[in-house]
């Protein structure tokens, strides 16, 4: 089973509201959706979805807590989370019909004890047995250290395990000392981990260049809908994806992550796998739950992914 790592689970709410204004009272529609998400279970939803077992591990708690374990039974999603006395943090998708907005409200997740922490390493190693690849997602609970996905990474090393990552700040620059095989971030993201403006092509290549000093072997660079570029040994592409239409995009870096992950795991080629994976993100977008993706659209897209050489 593919270990999917969300320390920082959500029990997502999406609103679908008419004509979103601030400074307004804002009626959503009844038709609310609710459900289990945070970027480590979304990647394992999307990873189902292609035929994929997996383990999702992470900080859980509260009566959000309980109700996110409902919707992974529900779901069919294995789990073994860390019980925490902390309530988990519900998020919120605003879906503007009027403008064809996507608006997130991210709660910080509440702080975690030091045994928690403790006990969520033991779980980690535990999943370990027998796990062809970790998938490490997204932001941390607070009192969480900086350097957990670091000390994940190189647990996961000593394993031959090899680690996929998308998260950002410190939680990255420092996992990259663990040197995962591949690294997903953001355009804005990688600015902010190294603190520089990236208003240049010589700068975005240079931070490209740092994350590979570190050991880092295959560096994506998602940027919206634009072109992700990938980069390897010097050479790099631009994956470009299929245009469609916008119903939700909240997850589709998460869809792009499991992606990759299946087709690692189904032995393609790096490329073929990351085409696989824009087409998750692309298949993402046209789905109303956060992170999910229907199988037949990812089969579709998946030969509409423009693979070209990035100069
Ligand atoms: O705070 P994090 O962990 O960075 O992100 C949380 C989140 O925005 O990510 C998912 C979409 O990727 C949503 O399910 C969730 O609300």
């Amino acid at each position: 089973m593919i270990q999917c790592v969300g320390l920082n689970p959500v029990f997502q709410r999406t609103l679908t509201i008419a004509n979103f204004r601030l400074n307004a009272v804002n009626r959503a529609k009844p038709d609310i959706l609710e459900g289990c998400a945070g970027k480590g279970i979304n990647v394992a939803r999307v990873l189902k979805t292609l035929g994929k077992p997996s383990i999702s591990t992470g900080f859980l708690g509260g009566y959000t807590g309980e109700r996110i374990s409902w919707y992974l039974q529900q779901e069919g999603l294995a789990s073994d989370f860390v019980q925490t006395a902390s309530t988990t943090r519900t998020c919120t998708t605003i879906l503007d019909l009027l403008n064809n907005t996507h608006t997130e409200l991210v709660e910080e997740g509440k702080p975690v004890s030091v045994q928690e922490v403790e006990q969520m390493y033991r779980v980690f190693e535990r999943n370990l047995r027998g796990c062809p690849l970790v998938t490490i997602s997204g932001t941390v609970p607070q009192n969480v250290p900086n350097d957990v996905y670091f000390q994940f990474t190189r647990l996961a090393h000593q394993y031959n395990i090899p680690v996929i990552v998308d998260t950002q700040k410190q939680l990255l620059v420092q996992c990259l000392k663990g040197q995962p095989f591949l690294v997903k971030i953001n355009r804005e993201e990688l600015g902010i981990a190294f603190e520089q403006t990236i208003n240049s092509e010589k700068i975005f290549l240079e931070l490209i260049q740092r994350i590979h000093q570190e050991g880092v072997e295959w560096v994506l660079i998602t940027h919206g809908k634009e072109a992700t570029i990938a980069s390897y040994r010097g050479k790099r592409w631009a994956f470009i994806p299929p245009s469609v239409t916008v119903v939700n995009p909240i997850g589709s870096g998460d869809a792009m992550l499991a992606g990759i992950a299946a087709g690692i795991v189904d032995g393609l080629e790096m490329l073929p796998a990351i085409q696989r994976g824009v087409a998750c993100g692309s298949a993402n977008v046209l789905t109303l739950p956060t992170g999910t993706v229907i199988r037949e659209d990812v089969e579709r897209l998946e030969p509409e992914v423009k693979v070209l050489p990035h100069t």
